[in-house]
């Protein structure tokens, strides 16, 4: 017999995601449904995708074999059945403050950053990059943790060295670069660009530095569909360029309007579903209808 999630102590609520605590050592990390899009968190619900970014979490956490908070499998009796396939129980870290993010594409806060002064992060790159161009080998962009609802703010590694120290610094860049190259090598073998990602890492009780959070997913990353990847040419988002071309093209909404974007229709909701579990299954080479709850 599961548990309720209602014995469990809610100790975060964030845009599509919230934590619980199962017991001392031990957190339960939610995925929601939610889908955000232009800073809003969209009335209508993605089913299923809360599922599909728990089942790409653990799949990288496997495939990539770094020593992570996970505590057990995604069918762990402490998994309440409401929550069942979107739910991961976790050991309890202290987290360091710090988004590590690694970029192998110029685009998003990296590129206006570029823009204004040839760099990202205090990392110098070459003359006549565009939106979109390759960054080879990928940069290390931290970014310090933002109060909810604000931009995280890009940071210098010297930064990250003065608030956590250059050990653990140096640390969290080599984890995170090597992580990100990794994940994007699986990806791009399946014809999926991983342009970017953020990492969050923890300690535990016994000083080991663990992966945290979710991992490589689309929601702490932008994927593109590499059919398309042409350089200076903004890249449609593999995941949420549906929803994104319909509010801003055909709903009558736009990006200036003070009002929040109107519900999706039943057909965007479905097409972006789809395109969740197609990136699931052509990245892992696993099938989404294996993986736990879902539709009873
Ligand atoms: N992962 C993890 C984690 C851990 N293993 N131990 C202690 N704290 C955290 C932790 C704190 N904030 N977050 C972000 C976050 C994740 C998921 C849902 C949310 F609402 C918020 C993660």
């Amino acid at each position: 017999m599961r548990p309720e999630l209602s014995e469990y102590t809610p100790i975060y609520s964030g845009k599509v995601r919230e934590l619980y605590e199962i017991d001392d050592e031990h957190l339960l990390l939610v995925a929601s449904d939610r889908i955000s899009a232009y800073d809003y968190i969209l009335d209508t619900p993605i089913p299923d995708k809360g599922r599909v970014l728990t089942a790409m979490s653990v799949f990288f956490f496997d495939a990539l074999g770094v020593p992570n908070h996970l505590a057990g499998p995604a069918d762990d009796p402490r998994i309440p059945e409401s929550v069942l396939g979107r739910a991961l129980v976790t050991r309890r870290l202290e987290m360091v403050p710090v988004e590590c993010v690694a970029r192998g594409y110029l685009t998003g806060s990296g590129l206006k950053e570029y823009r204004a002064g040839g760099e990202v992060c205090g990392v110098p790159l070459p003359d006549g990059l565009v939106d979109g161009s390759r960054i080879d080998p990928p940069i290390f962009t931290p970014a310090t943790k933002a109060a909810v609802g604000d931009h995280d703010e890009n940071v210098s590694f010297e930064r990250v060295a003065e608030d956590v120290g250059i050990e653990l610094a140096t640390r969290l860049r080599d984890l995170t670069l090597d992580v990100y190259t990794r994940g994007a090598d699986i990806a791009r073998e399946r014809g999926i660009i991983l342009a970017d990602t953020k990492f969050e890492f923890g300690h535990s009780s016994d000083g080991d530095l663990l992966l945290a959070d979710e991992v490589l997913t689309p929601d702490s990353s932008r994927y593109w569909d590499g059919a398309l990847y042409e350089p200076g040419k903004t890249l449609p988002s593999f995941d949420k360029q549906i929803v994104r071309d319909w509010l801003t093209k055909e709903s009558g909404w736009s990006t200036s309007s003070d009002t929040p974007p109107p519900a999706l229709p039943a057909e965007v909701v479905e097409r972006t579903r789809a395109r969740y579990i197609e990136a699931y299954e052509r990245i892992s080479g696993l099938r989404f209808a294996d993986w736990p709850g879902g539709a009873a």
